[in-house]
């Protein structure tokens, strides 16, 4: 049986610093820990540090794992200089230059990868750094690797309100609010213009503060918005779905921190891979939910990802065309353009 409740009560608890286990894992998120915490988890001082492939990879840990994916994660044996400050370096990649790791430390193979990787999973959606402690004690909030999955299933997700929304450049706009019980991300859609018995065309725009609210220019995201609501309008008809998976999926503050180490020198792809995430981490199983709501199987969409397009067909809905969505770069965004163009199959 899953309890809806299990995944929204351990996400809580991991961003509290408490310990949960799942399927009978139990583990402390190294991000929300402190030395005390550590103390009262693990109280024989063997608890294992648990982290990415990506992160391992990284940290040049990966000498037992075959291929670095990033799902897949890689537990750390517990050596006597592991301490609090050592697994933070571990887990924490703006460290990496600044604090050499002190080692040697030696993976172990895990004997059971599920509940491993559903704890990265759960790191990422909880917005946390993917990395724990695992094996102590004081665990409160048992759940399951299946809890976690319903937490992230798109078919729970309804049609919550509508309303006319008169926007810059399409005065005719609706918008609809999408939520499922158990998460706090509301999407939304913005309905523009009249059904002509053509598939709509539609964009996904997926959250970014920095650059939807605050125009930043190390991105496109903000352009992008204004000029899709434009195309929309100018096409005669279509959906924008605002979705709420700030930073490819990973959040604000690891977005943030992926900015940090771009300030470092690092671009967008590795900068991802250091935190221990993957390079894009959404589910276009959301959007595909939502077009359906709104009684549209089949769409014209507008992205230069071919990845978009693979995720919504993958989730059910028709892609009848790809309508390129290119914007003159800015001296700040020009890497991130080109780095979308080399490394993520862009087609700029
Ligand atoms: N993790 C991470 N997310 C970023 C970065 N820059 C922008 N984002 C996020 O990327 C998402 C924007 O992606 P999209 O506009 O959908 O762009 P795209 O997937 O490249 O595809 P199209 O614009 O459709 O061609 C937003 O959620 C941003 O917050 C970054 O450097 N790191
Ligand atoms: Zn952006």
């Amino acid at each position: 049986m899953t309890d809806p409740r299990a995944a929204a009560r351990a996400i809580d608890a991991l961003r509290r610093g408490w310990p949960v286990a799942i399927d009978g894992v139990a583990l402390l998120a190294i991000e929300t820990a402190d030395a005390g915490r550590l103390k009262a988890f693990d109280r024989t001082e063997q608890a294992a540090v648990l982290i990415s492939s990506g992160r391992a990879a990284t940290l040049k840990l990966a000498n037992q794992i075959e291929a670095a994916d990033p799902d897949q994660p890689v537990l750390v044996d517990r050596a006597p200089w592991l301490d609090f400050a050592a697994a933070t370096a571990l887990a924490d990649p703006s460290l990496d230059l600044a604090t050499p790791l002190k080692g040697p430390y030696r993976t172990l193979p895990l004997a059971d990868p599920a509940p491993a990787a559903a704890a990265l999973r759960l790191a990422r959606i909880a917005g946390l750094l993917p990395a724990f402690f695992v094996g102590g004690i004081g665990v409160e909030v048992a759940i399951t690797a299946v809890d976690i999955d319903s937490h992230e299933d798109a078919t729970r997700l309804q049609l919550a309100t509508r309303a006319r929304l008169p926007v810059e450049g399409a005065e005719d706009a609706e918008i609809v609010a999408f939520r499922s019980p158990e998460s706090a991300d509301e999407h939304v859609a913005l309905l523009i213009g009249q059904p002509d018995g053509n598939p709509p065309l539609v964009r996904l725009h997926s959250e970014c503060l920095t650059g939807d609210v605050l125009g930043s220019l190390k991105c496109d995201c903000g352009p992008q918005l204004t000029a899709a609501i434009q195309a929309i309008k100018a096409s005669g008809w279509g959906i924008l779905l605002y979705l709420r998976q700030e930073g490819r999926g990973i959040g604000l503050v690891n977005k943030l921190r992926a900015y940090a180490l771009q300030d470092q020198g690092f671009d967008t792809v590795d900068a991802n891979t250091r935190l221990g995430f993957a390079v894009d981490a959404r589910d276009f199983g959301v959007a595909a939910r939502m077009l359906d709501l709104l009684g549209q199987r089949g769409v014209r969409l507008l992205t230069n990802n071919p990845t978009k397009v693979a995720g919504l067909e993958a989730a059910g809905v028709a892609v009848v065309e790809r309508v390129p969505h290119f914007l003159p770069p800015n001296p700040h965004n020009e890497r991130y353009l080109a780095t979308k163009r080399d490394r993520t199959g862009h087609q700029l």
